[in-house]
């Protein structure tokens, strides 16, 4: 049986790290996806044979013998596919992390171990101990503020809880071999990912599995989603200034630093809730002709250039960024920085009466940075599974 799962990363058009202390923040999919493809053996019985994870974007592969598994993580195995999500343990995470340390990860990819932690806590929690070979390949850049991790842990969770038959897709993605699940499962899939999220960021907010899950533009408050009805296509310009950076470590910081000042970065949090649920309902209105097109773009970008002033408050932008924001800001182009910040990627809004000159010119004078540029469709579908 093979079951692949393809799930989307996502931009954070305002929000990010004050959604984690409570405010709103819009996010939207976009069309680069993390795919999951499992295979299990036809008659998989704990205790025989290995689990297997070949990470084809790293180069690297992992196996553990299924007999190993059940030995370091027996309640999670024995328990597995009558669960209900839930969070892992410290304990869980000790005996993992163990697991994981019994492969040699070269020191430049060490940041993979919480991928892989967050691989056998959903895989053992799911499936059990059951042989297994999961292949994941991904066109999102990892650890660059698109959602990787996100990606990752719902395209398996999607995967494996389809295997575990818990979650059964139905409706077919328009002249595609791609089905989508029900609300429910999808709710499903959502709150195991999160679990994955947990493990890799510490304390994220929910919002990057949540629109992986589902897909669309939201607006995220509290774990609380609302489906937004973009009015216009929204364009942006993605910037990846190729500064590797870690999530996990910037959400901590700005949490430090919330601790240090914390009348101070509530105030900056409250601006941030205001500039989402502003730019939330300008994103929803339809400018049927150019001035009205104009003036709501015109909207977005200060609402955008605000929330970079208020993520440079909370210590999370970074030189690299700053030289995206200078060059941009010559061809009169707003930009921000999206996702955890520290380097990564950064967004800037493409008007729709920009000419392809100038675009074309800003383009070429980022990439001579050294910076990789691209665009993305925003809004998508969010996790699809393919049964073969
Ligand atoms: N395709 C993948 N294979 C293995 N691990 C992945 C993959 N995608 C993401 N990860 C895990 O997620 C981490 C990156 O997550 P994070 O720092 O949150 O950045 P982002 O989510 O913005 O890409 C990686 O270090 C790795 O542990
Ligand atoms: C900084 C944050 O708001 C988004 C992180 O996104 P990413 O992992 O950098 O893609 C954290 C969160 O909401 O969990
Ligand atoms: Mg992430």
């Amino acid at each position: 049986m093979e079951i692949r799962a393809r799930a989307p990363g996502k931009i954070i058009l305002a929000g990010e790290h004050a959604v984690v202390h409570g405010s709103s923040a819009v996010a939207a999919a976009i069309d680069l996806y993390t795919q999951s493809s499992l295979h299990l053996p036809p008659s998989g019985d704990g205790g025989a044979g290995e689990v297997e994870v070949d990470l084809t974007d790293t180069g690297l592969a992992f196996s553990w013998p299924c007999s190993r598994l059940l030995e370091a993580l027996g309640e999670t195995c024995r328990k597995a596919e009558l669960q209900a999500p839930r969070p892992c343990s410290p304990e869980e995470l000790a005996a993992i992390a163990k697991l994981v340390e019994l492969h040699e990860i070269p020191e430049a990819k060490i940041w993979l171990s919480a991928g892989l932690s967050a691989f056998l806590y959903l895989y053992t929690s799911i499936l059990g101990c059951r042989p297994g070979k999961v292949v994941v390949s991904s066109g999102l850049p990892m650890g660059a503020g698109l959602g990787s991790s996100a990606a990752f842990s719902v395209s398996l969770s999607g995967a494996l809880l389809t295997a575990a038959g818990v979650v059964h897709p139905e409706g077919a993605v328009g002249g595609t071999e791609w089905q989508l699940l029900g609300k429910d499962h999808l709710e499903l899939v959502n709150t195991w990912a999160f679990q994955g999220e947990k493990i890799i960021h510490g304390k994220p907010s929910g919002i990057d599995n949540a629109v992986s899950t589902f897909g669309s533009m939201i607006k995220f408050k509290k774990g609380e989603l609302t489906n937004l009805k973009s009015g216009n296509p929204v364009k942006m310009l993605i910037t990846d200034t190729r500064v590797g950076r870690n999530t996990k470590a910037l959400v901590a910081g700005v949490s430090e630093r919330a601790s240090r000042h914390p009348d101070a970065m509530a105030s900056v949090f409250h601006a941030v809730n205001t500039i989402s649920e502003e730019l939330s309902s300008i994103v929803e209105l339809a400018a049927t002709d150019e001035i009205a097109m104009t003036s709501k773009e015109e909207k977005l970008a200060e609402l955008m250039e605000m929330n970079q002033g208020l993520l440079q408050c909370m210590g999370v932008s970074h030189s690299s960024i700053e030289t995206v924001l200078r060059s941009t800001l010559k061809y009169n182009l707003v930009s921000k920085l999206t996702g955890a910040g520290g380097g990564g990627c950064v967004l800037t809004l493409i008007p729709t009466l920009l000419s392809k000159l100038v675009l074309e010119k800003v383009t070429t004078e980022l990439e001579s940075h050294g910076f990789r540029c691209f665009k993305v469709e925003v809004g998508g579908q969010g996790l699809q599974i393919h049964q073969g």
